[in-house]
């Protein structure tokens, strides 16, 4: 982690925050900087009135014109309690307002990556990490730190001018007592980032554990397996490890704060003699020996507020620097400088000489693939475990880019086209389909937000997927919630209230929601039946293959009996197509697909055969 950023990074940062900020909250921004710019005045002025009544009543003054000093000394009284409520109160209210902006724009930055490489990276998930949590409080922070350094620096600047005039010496002395705090509190600052930074990786693993601990799908395994204890100790090994590192910087800490803690106290009780003395030999009034123990106390403190301040606001500075730079990422696949509009298939799409892999130190996926998509015609994809199947669907719906040759749709390359304008023309069912949380109907809906609330196309996608039975069935049909994830106390009895859905139902709301896009120009199914039973399988394709009818379609399945009357049938290994042709044409051959088929039929044969 960089834990000294350049001081023009540090001020774009600072400009960026304020901007944050203001565009948060316009009229609580400044109104909070003029209340603590009051807050800065107000001790000094509180010295003053006090020096000048104590004065008066050593001089022997008349009551009525020291009154309108008592007075002045009761408001600064009344400002010194109420201020803080007030500062306190809008800084929550900024604080509010700026984790709304600022969640917004982290999303929406989020939401402008139109690959998945880059979330998949280690380090970028940890910088998202300490993004997000900063991002809710960071920038307000980060005003704040400035406007309490600023506050602080009224409030120096004004005792330390009170100090000139009554000691000019020990202005001097207080004044440079405070920069070895001021240095040691930097370096202290940027030493507690360098830790949170270096602990990142054990904590992404204890959140790991600890998750795996409470997660549901995880449950069943844990539980047989009896695998808590082994996630327990492993959780308790990387939260320790990171505890030791935290430990360390804590005692340095402690140690720094507490010399400098007994330098201050020094320092003050060395001047309260001195002024003691000062004024035993009549060099100092009563009001100037208290003036001078408040100018003391009050810049001491000041600066204190001021190095904490300062180290506070370089600490957010560095971790508000992983959120500017998440919020202002580049995009993470090339765009085109003048996209070209993405017109209907007509005639098909290319892989030419495709070659892909996952990071430049891992293995090829694919390793020239060369394939057609004709349009109108019913693709499927065969091949082993790890054959790249998935990996080719990624790249058709642009997850990632090609490293070698092209994907092209009538003849244009996919990286020449807006990947939203892609993506309109792409329906698709995920091997690691998505169960979200939400009711039946918009689990559905999800497919085409468009026509989401357009319940007569739901509940007609439903029926395609053989999913209306099954739905129309539930507690409140269609309005069902998929969840028993957010109820209270009050409806957690209430079987009415939420159902959880088997595997293969989950599936059928899967399949449903990609047909609710099937007006689209390719559809992706990647192993849409897997978790499905015989019969709702030999439905689900009997319903695929009237649906695929004339639509551009690519099938992925282990079940070989369900892609045998795709017009073209591609067997993908070691990176290769290596067989193309129909069903008939590949049994004929008597290469791999026709050796799976027979391997995959002959244990149906002998369950059926006496
Ligand atoms: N996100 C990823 N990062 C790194 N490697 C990956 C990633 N996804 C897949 N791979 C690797 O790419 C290879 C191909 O995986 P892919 O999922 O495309 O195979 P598949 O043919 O769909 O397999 P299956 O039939 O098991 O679903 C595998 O070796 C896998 O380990």
């Amino acid at each position: 982690m960089n834990t000294s950023l350049g001081a023009r990074r540090v001020l774009s940062l600072l400009a960026a925050a304020v901007r944050l900020t203001r565009q948060a909250a316009p009229v609580g921004t400044p109104l909070y900087l003029v209340l603590c710019l009051i807050g800065g005045v107000v001790p000094i002025a509180t010295a003053w009135c006090m020096k000048v009544l104590l004065d008066g009543l050593a001089a022997g003054e008349v009551w009525l014109k020291l009154l309108p000093w008592a007075v002045a000394l009761a408001v600064t009284g009344l400002l010194v309690g109420l201020l803080p409520i007030g500062t306190e109160y809008l800084k929550q209210r900024l604080d509010r307002s700026v984790a709304v902006v600022t969640m917004d724009r982290l999303y929406r930055a989020m939401d402008r990556l139109a690959g998945i490489a880059r979330m998949e990276d280690p380090r970028f998930r940890d910088k998202l990490r300490l993004a997000q949590q900063t991002g809710r409080s960071g920038p307000g922070q980060l005003v704040d730190d400035g406007v309490g350094s600023v506050q602080a620096a009224v409030t120096l600047g004004g005792f330390l001018g009170t100090l000139l005039v009554i000691n000019a010496g020990m202005a001097v002395i207080v004044l440079v007592a405070a920069i070895p705090a001021l240095l040691a509190n930097l370096r202290l600052s940027r030493a507690r980032a360098r830790v949170l930074w270096s602990i990142a990786p054990t904590e992404r693993r204890e959140l790991f554990y600890a998750d795996l601990l409470a997660s549901l799908d995880a449950a069943k395994e844990l539980r047989l397996l009896g695998l808590g204890e082994l996630f327990r100790r492993r959780m308790l090994v990387e939260l320790t490890a990171a505890h030791a590192v935290v430990e360390g910087q804590d005692r340095r800490d402690a140690r720094v704060q507490g010399l400098l803690a007994g330098l201050t106290a020094a320092v003050a009780a060395g001047g309260l003699v001195w002024a003691a003395w000062l004024a035993a030999h009549g060099r100092l009034s009563l009001g100037d020996i208290a003036i001078f123990v408040a100018s003391v106390g009050g810049m001491q403190g000041a600066l204190q507020s001021l190095v904490t301040r300062l180290a506070s606001a370089h600490h957010s500075t560095l971790l508000f620097d992983h959120y500017e730079e998440i919020e202002s990422q580049g995009p993470d696949l090339p765009v085109p400088a003048e996209p070209r509009r993405l017109a209907a298939l007509r005639s098909g799409i290319e892989l030419r000489d495709v070659w892909f892999r996952y990071a430049e130190d891992q293995p090829w996926v694919l390793r020239g693939v060369n394939l057609t998509i004709a349009h109108g015609r019913s693709l499927a994809l065969v091949g082993l475990n790890g054959a790249g199947k998935s990996t080719m669907v990624k790249l058709l719906c642009r997850f990632y880019d090609p490293e070698r040759g092209a994907i092209l749709w009538d003849g244009v390359d996919l990286r020449d086209v807006g990947v939203e304008d892609l993506r309109a023309r792409i329906g698709a069912v995920f091997q690691d389909y998505m169960c979200y949380d939400l009711s039946a109907a918009e689990n559905i809906g999800l497919g085409d937000v468009s026509v989401m609330d357009d319940r007569e196309r739901v509940v007609a996608a439903a029926r395609r997927a053989g999913a209306h039975d099954i739905v129309a069935g539930l507690p409140r049909g269609y309005d069902t919630f998929l969840s028993r994830m957010f109820f209270d106390e009050a409806d957690r009895d209430d079987p009415e209230t939420g159902v959880l859905l088997s595997g293969g139902q989950w599936q059928r709301l899967a399949l449903a929601r990609a047909f609710l896009r099937d007006r689209r120009d390719l559809m992706i199914l990647d192993e849409p039946s897997s978790g499905l039973d015989a019969e709702a399988e030999h439905e689900v394709h009997s319903s695929l293959r009237r649906h695929r009818e004339g639509a551009t379609s690519v099938l992925i399945s282990h079940r070989l009996g369900a892609v045998r009357d795709a017009a073209v049938i591609a067997v993908l290994a070691e990176g290769r197509v290596t067989e193309l042709g129909s069903h008939d044409e590949l049994i004929a051959s008597g290469g791999e697909y026709a050796r799976l088929f027979r391997l995959q039929a002959s244990g149906y044969d002998e369950v059926v055969s006496p």
